[in-house]
C-alpha cells in the first residue's frame, strides 16, 4: 500500500528552515548530509523568498526544489528569460509518493505566471522530466585526446597567429571571464546566462563543497592584445612503468569566441610536457576540437549524451524569439498535458529570417506534444528523425522535411553550464 501523502506539506521554504533544505537536498544528491556553517552561509546567497520549495513531513524537509532567474539564447541571438530549475531531490524514505510532481506542477505554473518563455534544467537521469513538458534541447560530449597520436608537433612554442597564450590567477577570471562569455551567449544558441556567484564558484572565492583542488587557469588574446579565449583544467600526477610521464589534463571548462582562440587553446593543453591525455570537458557535440588536429581520431568521443532540456511556457514568444533558415511556414497543433501552452498554432518565417506566430483555425501540417517542439526550438533535432520514431506525426506529407528546413540550424545548439 502506498503510504499516505496528504499530511506531507509542499512549499516555499522560508530562511530558518534554509540549513534542513540543505541537509535534504545534499541527502538527496547522496553526499554528507551534515553541511558545515561555513558551506551553508556561502549556500545562503542562493535562497531566494518564494524559488525554493520543500516538502515538510512532520516539519522535517523530505525534498528539495530551487528555481532561478535566467537567461537562454534562443536561434539568432535573443536572450528568453528562463525559469531555471535545480537542486530536485527526494529523500529516498518518501521516493514515488508524487512529491517532485507537486514541486514541479507548482513551479511551472509559477513560471508561466511570472511570463518566463521556458523553464530548463540539466536532468540526472533521461526518463525523469518528458513527463512535465521537457524536451532535450541540447546536447554534449566528451574527448579524450591522446596527445602523442596528434600528430602535432611537439615542438611548439606559443600560437603562430601573432597571439599569446598566458597562465593567470583566479581573480582575473573574474575580472576577464564575465565580458567573455558574454560575447559567448550572444552568439551561441543553448548558452545560458552567468551571475557573479557562478565565477566566484568556478574559481574557489566562494565554495559549496569542504575542499578545493586550485585549478590552472590560462587565457588566450590576439594579436591586437584582445581576451578572446580561457580554459580552466587540471592534471594527475601519473607516472607509467620505465619513469615514462603519462598525465591527463583534465578541462573544467574552455570558453573560446574565435576559432583562433580555440585553436590555440587546444594547441597549449596538448603541448604542455608530461600531458599525455586530455579529457575535453562537455564541449559543443560539433566542437571544431578533433579537425584541429592532423590526426583527428586521436580525439575518440568517450562521453555523448542529452544536456539542457527545454519546457516551453509560451509557444508563440518561443517561436518569435528565435530566427529561421529559410521563408515559409507551418500549422503546428501543440498538446500539453500540463496545460500550460497547447494549441493550433501558424508559424510564418519571412525573408529575413524573423518569426510570427499565431494561433489559428487552419488545419495542422504536424502534431506534436510541447517536448518534442522544445527538442525542435533550438535547432537542434531533425523533425524527419522524429518523425520516424513515432514522436511527432505529420498531418500533411512532406511537412517534417519543411520543418527542417525552417528550424534546423547550421551549427548545433550549444550549454557550456550545468545548474
Ligand atoms: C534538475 C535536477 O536537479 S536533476 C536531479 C534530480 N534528482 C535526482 O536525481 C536525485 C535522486 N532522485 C530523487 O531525488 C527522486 O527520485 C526524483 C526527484 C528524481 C523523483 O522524485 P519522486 O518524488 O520519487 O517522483 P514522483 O513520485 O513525483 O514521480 C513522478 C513520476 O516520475 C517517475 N519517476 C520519478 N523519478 C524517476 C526516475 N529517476 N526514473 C524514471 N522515472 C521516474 C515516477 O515513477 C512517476 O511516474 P508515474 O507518474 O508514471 O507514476
Amino acid at each position: 500500500m502506498t503510504p499516505r501523502t496528504d499530511a506531507i506539506d509542499v512549499r516555499p521554504v522560508t530562511e530558518p528552515e534554509f540549513a534542513d533544505w540543505t541537509r535534504a537536498l545534499n541527502t538527496g544528491f547522496l553526499r554528507e548530509p551534515t553541511v558545515p556553517d561555513d558551506v551553508l552561509d556561502a549556500r545562503r546567497s542562493q535562497f531566494v523568498p518564494g524559488r525554493l520549495l520543500g516538502a515538510f513531513d512532520g516539519g522535517r524537509c523530505v525534498a528539495t526544489f530551487r528555481s532561478f532567474e535566467q537567461e537562454l539564447t534562443a536561434v539568432g541571438g535573443a536572450p528568453v528569460p528562463a525559469d531555471a530549475v535545480s537542486n530536485v531531490t527526494v529523500s529516498p524514505t518518501h521516493r514515488r509518493r508524487g512529491l517532485l510532481t507537486r514541486m514541479m506542477t507548482r513551479d511551472l505554473a509559477a513560471a508561466k505566471d511570472r511570463g518566463d518563455v521556458v523553464a530548463t534544467l540539466i536532468a540526472a537521469e533521461y526518463p525523469i522530466y518528458g513527463r512535465y513538458g521537457f524536451g532535450p534541447a541540447t546536447w554534449a560530449a566528451e574527448w579524450t585526446i591522446d596527445v602523442p597520436r596528434t600528430g602535432l608537433d611537439p615542438r611548439w612554442a606559443g600560437p603562430e597567429d601573432g597571439g599569446r597564450v598566458d597562465l593567470v590567477d583566479g581573480e582575473d577570471i573574474r575580472k576577464l571571464g564575465p565580458e567573455l562569455h558574454e560575447r559567448l551567449r550572444r552568439v551561441q544558441p543553448g548558452a545560458v546566462s552567468r551571475d557573479e556567484l557562478w565565477w566566484k564558484l568556478a574559481t574557489g572565492a566562494v565554495r559549496f563543497w569542504a575542499s578545493w583542488n586550485e585549478p590552472f587557469y590560462a587565457v588566450y588574446r590576439s594579436a591586437a592584445g584582445e581576451v578572446e579565449g580561457m580554459v580552466v583544467y587540471q592534471a594527475d600526477d601519473n607516472w607509467g612503468d620505465g619513469k615514462q610521464p603519462l598525465n591527463t589534463a583534465s578541462v573544467k571548462w574552455l570558453t573560446a569566441v574565435t576559432p583562433a582562440a580555440e585553436r590555440a587553446l587546444w594547441r597549449y593543453l596538448c603541448s604542455i610536457d608530461w600531458i599525455t591525455r586530455v579529457k575535453t570537458g562537455w564541449r559543443a557535440p560539433d566542437d571544431l576540437l578533433p579537425f584541429f588536429l592532423p590526426d583527428p581520431r586521436a580525439a575518440a568521443i568517450t562521453t555523448q549524451a542529452d544536456w539542457l532540456w527545454v519546457r516551453i511556457l509560451d509557444v508563440v514568444r518561443a517561436l518569435e524569439a528565435r530566427t529561421y533558415e529559410a521563408p515559409g511556414s507551418l500549422v503546428v497543433e501543440v498538446s500539453d498535458r500540463g496545460g500550460l501552452t497547447g494549441g493550433r498554432y501558424l508559424l510564418e518565417a519571412s525573408e529575413d529570417g524573423t518569426g510570427s506566430c499565431t494561433p489559428t483555425t487552419r488545419s495542422a501540417d504536424l502534431a506534436l506534444e510541447v517536448g518534442e517542439l522544445a527538442t525542435l526550438w533550438l535547432g537542434d533535432e531533425s523533425a524527419v528523425r522524429l518523425a520516424a520514431l513515432g514522436r511527432i506525426r505529420e498531418e500533411r506529407a512532406g511537412a517534417a522535411r519543411k520543418a527542417d528546413a525552417l528550424l534546423r540550424t547550421s551549427r548545433r545548439p550549444w550549454c557550456p553550464d550545468v545548474f
